[in-house]
């Protein structure tokens, strides 16, 4: 037979295979909405119902209607291909690999879930080491059509003779195919060293490092898909939370998990990380560089530390008659007293009303002495105690703080300079002050792990009223099903962290607290780093995980998103900032080189718009438009109305993504606006699938 026939022949058989399983999934469909419908009437029964029934009857419903949305949302992922793989074993076994494990009604497997442990010979059989795999066949679907087959024989003395082979290079073909808006799922194209991360041990501390594209975002993310699989019970009640660099990179790695069927896992970028904040602006790197820094804690405690303003720098209260002072520095001895035992703040009002009251029996006993009268000291606390003026003078003197509050008070270059005497140089507050009073331009990323910072240092306002506990009758909107958080900021069993290499000491704070019990997925890069001091990050890391054992890390070295003609210009720019080892290998050619275009300076828009339009033609995905980034603003106005595939992005916020095709607009701009500039500039030029270009009015960045 002709291969075009082999082809298609083996097409329809498995096409064969996949109609039985959709005519399966159709069936669950059909069992898990009856489910849901009968829980929902238990729901509404147990209205009726004396309490204890009741509780008992919505525990049922709860049951019931939580195992049906999740087996419906299950089923209704998106995916590009629910089976896309089959192994042909020897001995004449065959298993199809799949998103999900589906069983037909007799429970034999139809399809077997990839993180299956029979299904791991898919991605870890070689031709050394078959593991008993005869043919392995990746299966290509739209939907519930086959589009086509693609194998590779590992036992070639044991292929039977009705067994036909196809084609050559799934891989190939992935990695060549174009990008999206999204990042797409891996699972029917990982390979062995990506598998062998995938699976590995989930408890202690799991460190991913290699260069760009390596698919060190891909596989941790299937890992967290393949330890929600197997360890649900460990780690599905307090969810998985997956920590990325910004929002843009959040948004394009968001369908991976859903694909997979995995909807309890919390995906937020580090401008996200605190509840009700959402910071995508960064600070100019010098600025990032301090607030950052580990030194701002002691700033920050100081600075919670100094007296509100426009708290009353006096107080005056009768007792029996008399005029009961305290002046400025005696009421702010008093706040020192009360901040010296170190306790939150606003945990401490108690323990302030106390100190304030012996301040004014020491007051009252002085002013007897004066007066050679007596003074009962306990009758004076108790009495004063009560009286509604002290509450009302303790409340305003003692105020709620709140972090956001504390922060724009350093906006005061004179109280910045107070909470950092000894800690942060004249020129460091002359800085880090106006960044501070901008506040009508909203929070920065770095000042996110600030306010964390000082959330838990002022420590939770006192709540007023319990909140009556309501019993909800009716399910909650359907986008809150399945996306689960804990109520407690700490009870994250597994946290994934990507481009690790990025994170401040400051934020490795604010996420070790969400980890305090957490096993961990640690991804990174240190040449890609665009952070300065990495020695004192690694200390705050290593606070992050605690003293967890065992901690284990692997090193990707193939580079999958990159032609080797785009690396090699990216790999000539950073050299000397890397060792040779930590260069991956890119292995696909694809014949097209960067073109660098130098231009002059008054021609760089014109020139980027033409090579923008030039590669918007070229290529069947996106384009990126990389520039500095304060240039962002001004590129997107260059570019406005150009179509849908094409985005502009700044050099930082660059990082994790990748184009079919990239424009990058002055190099030499994304290195003079970082500390790390190579690093940053490189991590910009490993951006593109296929084709890039350059547009440079000089050659400093070469
Ligand atoms: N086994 C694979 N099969 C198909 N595609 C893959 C495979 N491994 C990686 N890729 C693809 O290579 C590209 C790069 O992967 P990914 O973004 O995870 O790399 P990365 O190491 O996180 O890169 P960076 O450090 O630049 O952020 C993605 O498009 C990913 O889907």
């Amino acid at each position: 037979m002709s291969e075009p026939r082999v082809r298609r022949a083996e097409v329809a058989i498995e096409q064969e295979h996949v109609d039985r399983v959709y005519r399966r999934l159709a069936e669950l469909r059909e069992q898990a909405e009856a489910m849901r419908a009968k829980g929902y009437e238990i729901g509404h029964g147990a209205q009726r119902e004396a309490v204890f029934e009741q509780a008992s009857m919505l525990f049922e419903r709860d049951m019931m209607v939580f195992h049906a949305n999740q087996t419906l949302q299950t089923l209704d992922a998106e995916y590009e291909g629910l089976v896309f793989g089959r192994l042909d074993q020897t001995g004449a076994e065959k298993i199809y690999v799949g998103r999900l494990g589906i069983r037909d009604a007799e429970f034999d497997n139809l399809v077997t879930d990839w993180r299956a442990p029979a299904a791991a010979a898919f991605y870890q059989a070689t031709a050394e080491e078959p593991m008993d795999v005869v043919r392995r066949r990746v299966i290509r679907c739209s939907g519930p059509n086959v589009l086509d087959v693609d194998d590779d024989v590992l036992i070639p003395d044991a292929v039977p003779d009705d067994m036909l082979v196809v084609g050559e290079g799934a891989l190939m073909a992935a990695l060549g195919r174009a990008r999206g808006e999204k990042m797409r799922d891996i699972v029917a194209t990982i390979q062995r060293e990506q598998d062998e991360v995938i699976r590995a041990p989930w408890r202690g501390v799991t460190e991913i490092t290699g260069g760009p594209g390596t698919g060190k975002t891909a596989v941790a993310l299937h890992r967290a898909a393949y330890l929600l699989y197997r360890h649900r019970r460990q780690l599905g009640g307090a969810g998985v939370f997956v920590l990325g660099p910004s929002g843009v990179f959040t948004n394009y790695i968001s369908r991976v998990l859903p694909s997979m069927g995995e909807t309890n896992v919390e995906l937020r970028a580090l401008g996200e990380v605190l509840d009700g904040v959402v910071a995508t602006r960064q600070d100019p790197a010098p600025i990032a560089a301090i607030k950052g820094s580990l030194r701002m804690r002691k700033v920050l405690t100081r600075a919670m530390r100094d007296t509100p303003p426009e708290v009353p720098d006096e107080m005056r209260i009768v007792y029996r008659g008399e005029v009961l002072k305290l002046r400025g520095k005696e009421l702010e001895k008093v706040r020192r007293k009360v901040h010296g035992h170190g306790g939150p703040p606003n945990r401490s009002r108690v323990r302030a009303a106390e100190t304030l009251l012996e301040a004014l029996a020491d007051k009252a006993v002085e002013n007897a002495h004066a007066d050679g009268g007596q003074v009962d000291r306990a009758e004076l606390i108790t009495e004063l105690g009560e009286r509604i003026d002290f509450h009302r003078f303790l409340v305003v003197w003692w105020p709620v703080l709140y972090p956001g509050e504390i922060l724009r008070w350093l906006g005061d270059p004179a109280r910045l300079a107070r909470a950092s005497k000894g800690t942060l140089s004249r020129e460091e507050v002359g800085l880090l002050a106006p960044s501070f009073a901008d506040s009508g331009a909203g929070w920065t990323v770095a000042d996110v792990a600030l306010l964390d910072e000082l959330r838990v240092l002022a420590g939770q306002p006192p709540k007023r009223r319990r909140r009556k506990q309501r019993i909800e009758l009716d399910p909650a909107p359907a986008e809150h099903h399945g996306t689960h958080r804990p109520e407690h900021y700490d009870e994250y069993s597994h946290i994934v962290v990507d481009e690790s290499q990025d994170l401040s000491p400051m934020q490795w704070r604010m996420v070790g607290r969400r980890g305090k019990y957490a096993s961990w997925t640690v991804v990174g890069d240190p040449v890609q780093s665009s952070w300065p001091a990495p020695g004192e990050a690694a200390q705050a890391r290593d606070q992050a995980f605690g003293l967890r054992t065992p901690r284990r890390r692997y090193t990707l070295r193939t580079n999958y998103r990159n032609s080797a003609e785009i690396f090699d210009l990216a790999a000539r720019v950073v050299a000397g900032h890397a060792e040779a080892d930590e260069l991956p290998q890119a292995v696909r050619t694809t014949g097209l080189e960067p073109d660098v275009r130098m231009v002059e300076r008054a021609d760089v828009e014109e020139s980027t718009q033409a090579a923008a339009k030039e590669l918007l033609d070229a290529v069947d995905g996106t384009v990126g438009v990389i520039c500095a980034m304060d240039r962002v603003a001004e590129v997107c106005g260059w570019l406005s109305g150009a179509d849908e595939r094409l985005k502009v992005v700044g050099s930082l916020d660059s990082k994790g993504l990748e184009y079919d095709a990239v424009v990058l607009v002055e190099p030499t701009g994304l290195i003079s606006e970082s500390t790390t500039g190579r690093r940053v500039l490189y991590v910009a030029l490993t951006r593109a699938t296929q084709q890039l270009t350059v547009i440079a009015s000089d050659q400093e960045w070469l």
